[in-house]
């Protein structure tokens, strides 16, 4: 499940994912939640997520809190652009402790670092945050795609194993595999 703020980037990041184009344009702001479905091959193993997307907008918060109970994993996105959506990252978090499962999956993203002309969040306040409350974190940008296929595949791997639980396989360590992570911004590569 993506939550955060209206306009952090959670639509156009599913959409990155899901179909690796990024929505440039008109802002088009999420009614209630939507989903879509990825089947991902984890190390040999088909993993069907279904990824619902969430509206940030207030007026829809009641809508929003019916889904996080069955949510085996959040991603919570503030924009690295904007302080007030890294502002309330605190309040989204209780909002998560309120109503999902206590064993739910939970990163830390901070979207849009392709725009670098207009960041306000430096990454250092991204990661202590992340820090203080132990929670896996990176940072991307569903505009040039940077870390959007990690971040979903991470949590793939953390639901894959957790479910399968197979004996010799070695525990998946989710805050080690983050660190995969591709510093920067993401924009100009050739
Ligand atoms: N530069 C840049 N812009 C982005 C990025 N991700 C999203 N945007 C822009 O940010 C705006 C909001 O994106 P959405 O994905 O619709 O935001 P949202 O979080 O789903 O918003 P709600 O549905 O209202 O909760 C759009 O104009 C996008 O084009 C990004 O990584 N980089």
């Amino acid at each position: 499940m993506l939550v955060g703020d209206s306009g952090v980037g959670k639509t156009c990041l599913l959409v990155r994912f899901k179909d690796g184009a990024f929505l440039a344009g008109s802002f088009i702001s999420t009614v209630g939640i939507d989903f879509r479905n990825k089947v991902l091959n984890v190390d040999g193993v088909k993993v069907k997520l279904q990824i619902w997307d969430t509206a940030g907008q207030e007026r829809f918060r009641s809508v929003t809190h019916a889904y996080y109970r069955d949510a085996h994993a959040l991603l919570l996105l503030y924009d690295v652009t904007n302080r007030a959506s890294f502002d309330n990252i605190q309040a989204w978090l209780s909002e998560i402790h309120e109503y999902a499962q206590q064993d739910a999956v939970l990163m830390l993203l901070g979207n849009k670092v392709d725009s670098t002309q207009d960041r306000v969040v430096k990454r250092e306040d991204g990661e202590k945050l992340a820090k203080e409350y132990g929670v896996p974190f990176m940072e991307t940008s569903a505009k040039s795609g940077l870390n959007v296929d990690l971040a979903f595949t991470a949590i793939a791997k953390e639901l894959k194993h957790r479910s399968m639980k197979l004996p010799n396989e070695p525990k998946f360590k989710l805050h080690d595999y983050v660190k995969k992570e591709v510093r920067g911004s993401g924009c100009c590569r050739s």
